[in-house]
């Protein structure tokens, strides 16, 4: 709440600094450093009923950010527009073994940005003028801007992604996680590292979020360092599903940059 309180009260104080970006739908965006880095006094921001979602060391809030109509019109744009990964890039080095990743996977970002990807360093793709549109709708929402984004298709529900935390090294230390979601409904599930599997020493229960089309799930500070995640198989679903994780990446933690 406190956080809310402190960012209204400089949104009057700054209100003559702000630019506008009509395309995005944000009224007023102002940068700053750190982590709450622009003010959450737009059209956007202000219409949005947020649930949140807590555990111990878990911290999550959960937004519908799109209308259908608005969201069923993105997906058909993200059809249309987006190419994904083939060729090593689309592959996962597993229990000694190479296999093809469950999904199809792609990243844009600022220039010069790079990720790391099952061992290899690769650049980032430059921003679309689609993605652009979410990146400033997904930080006039949250309040947070962002810098890379990290695109995963699911075709169908045989396809998934497995326990993994999104702890990387490269990341802004603190920053949240915003995670936005088109297409077919799926379970997406949180575990406390201590109660995975049969290592398990604490006895914890697991938090599903069933991710809706249109919706924006914010991971904050420290979900990511105490549970993994995971959008597990519902092989009786149907529908083709993309997600976008939108981070902050620090240049001078990547790979490339040692
Ligand atoms: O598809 C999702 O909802 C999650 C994707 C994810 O966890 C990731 O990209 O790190
Ligand atoms: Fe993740």
């Amino acid at each position: 709440m406190d956080r809310f309180v402190k960012k209204r009260k400089r949104v009057t104080e700054d209100k003559e600094d702000g630019t506008t970006n009509q395309a995005a739908g944000v009224s007023k965006v102002r940068k700053k450093e750190g982590n709450v880095n622009i003010n959450t006094d737009s059209a956007v921001a202000k219409s949005l009923k947020w649930q949140q979602f807590s555990s111990e060391n878990l911290d999550c809030r959960y937004t519908i950010l799109y209308s259908k109509a608005e969201a069923d019109n993105l997906i058909s744009e993200c059809e249309r527009s987006l190419t994904y990964n083939t060729g090593p890039m689309a592959r996962i080095f597993v229990f000694g073994k190479w296999r093809d990743l469950p999904r199809k996977q792609t990243a844009h970002g600022d220039d010069g940005l790079t990720y790391s990807y099952s061992g290899k360093t690769v650049a980032a793709t430059p921003w679309t003028p689609l993605l652009k549109n979410i990146r400033d709708r997904v930080a006039a929402a949250s309040g947070f801007t962002f810098n890379f984004v990290l695109i995963n298709r699911y075709k169908d529900g045989q396809d998934y992604i497995g326990e993994h935390r999104d702890d990387e090294q490269d990341l802004v230390h603190g920053h949240p996680i915003a995670s936005l979601s088109l297409g077919q409904p799926r379970d997406f599930v949180f575990k406390h590292a201590k109660a995975r599997g049969k290592n398990a020493t604490r006895q914890i229960a697991p938090v599903t979020i069933k991710l809706e089309h249109g919706c924006l799930l914010m991971m904050n500070h420290p979900t990511n360092t105490y549970w993994y995640h995971s959008l597990p198989q519902r092989k009786a679903l149907s529908g083709i599903r993309i997600n976008m994780t939108f981070r902050k990446i620090d240049p001078s933690k990547m790979t490339s940059a040692k």
